[in-house]
């Protein structure tokens, strides 16, 4: 690995046993993201951009392939050490606003509670700044608008300074003015110095990656 990527993945293969056969969902994909910049996994549907993002962010292990978080093998590590590393080094987005935040706790309450799962301080207030969110720490998610609430599931990804963020198609559920906002947080979150991976359809979000992978059909083209 070289000092800036965060993720790396080596040859990595996947499959599903369905009812009825076995799909093959990745085959022989190696890639790798680097910090400061944001890397788009793009591709037709079905294509394995969500498989790969979840592998990635250690959410799945994968048949066969090496995947690296800092330098660490996570593919060599029990589940428990797997969910360790993920907690304290990676931070991720689901597509859903909702599926990201607790109703009970505010805004402010969310960076605590992730800075405290990872170890590490307090987060400044700069963060939420960063990302439009400053004036919105007492809020509860239900008073934030859906692209608001996707910010704060960044915010949340990225408090306790984890490697890297991984969210998957964080803008499908948004109108464009919202998602344009995602696609202004994810840029800024990679100049703080995080990796950035997203999966996702929309061009926009694609027009801010600094690197575009590209699957077809299980395989990078
Ligand atoms: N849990 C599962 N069980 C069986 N098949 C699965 C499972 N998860 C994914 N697949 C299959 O693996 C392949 C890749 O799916 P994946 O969701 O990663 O694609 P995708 O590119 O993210 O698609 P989309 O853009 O529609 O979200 C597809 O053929 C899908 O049907």
């Amino acid at each position: 690995m070289t000092p800036t990527e965060a993720l790396r993945c080596e040859d990595v293969h996947q499959t599903y046993q369905t009812a009825t056969h076995e799909v093959v969902a990745l085959q022989e994909v190696s890639v790798s993201a680097a910090r400061g910049r944001v890397t788009a996994l793009v591709g037709p549907s079905g294509s394995g951009k969500s498989t790969l993002l979840r592998i990635l962010a250690c959410l799945e292990r994968p048949v066969r392939g090496r995947v690296e978080i800092d330098g660490v093998d996570a593919t060599a590590m029990s589940a428990r050490g797997r969910r360790g590393l993920r907690r304290r080094r990676l931070g991720y987005v689901f597509q859903n606003p909702v599926d990201n935040l607790l109703g009970y706790l505010t805004v402010d309450e969310h960076l605590e509670l992730a800075a405290r799962l990872r170890g590490t301080g307090r987060p400044s207030g700069e963060l939420l700044a960063t990302l439009g969110l400053g004036h919105r720490g007492d809020s509860r998610p239900s008073g934030l608008s859906g692209g608001e609430q996707q910010r704060v599931a960044l915010a949340f990804a990225a408090a306790g300074d984890p490697a890297a963020l991984l969210a998957d198609e964080p803008t499908a559920q948004l109108d464009r003015a919202s998602a344009h906002l995602v696609g202004d947080a994810v840029r800024r979150l990679a100049a703080l110095g995080h990796a950035v991976v997203v999966a996702t359809h929309d061009p926009e979000l694609v027009a801010v990656a600094d690197d575009v992978v590209e699957l077809v059909d299980g395989r990078i083209r």
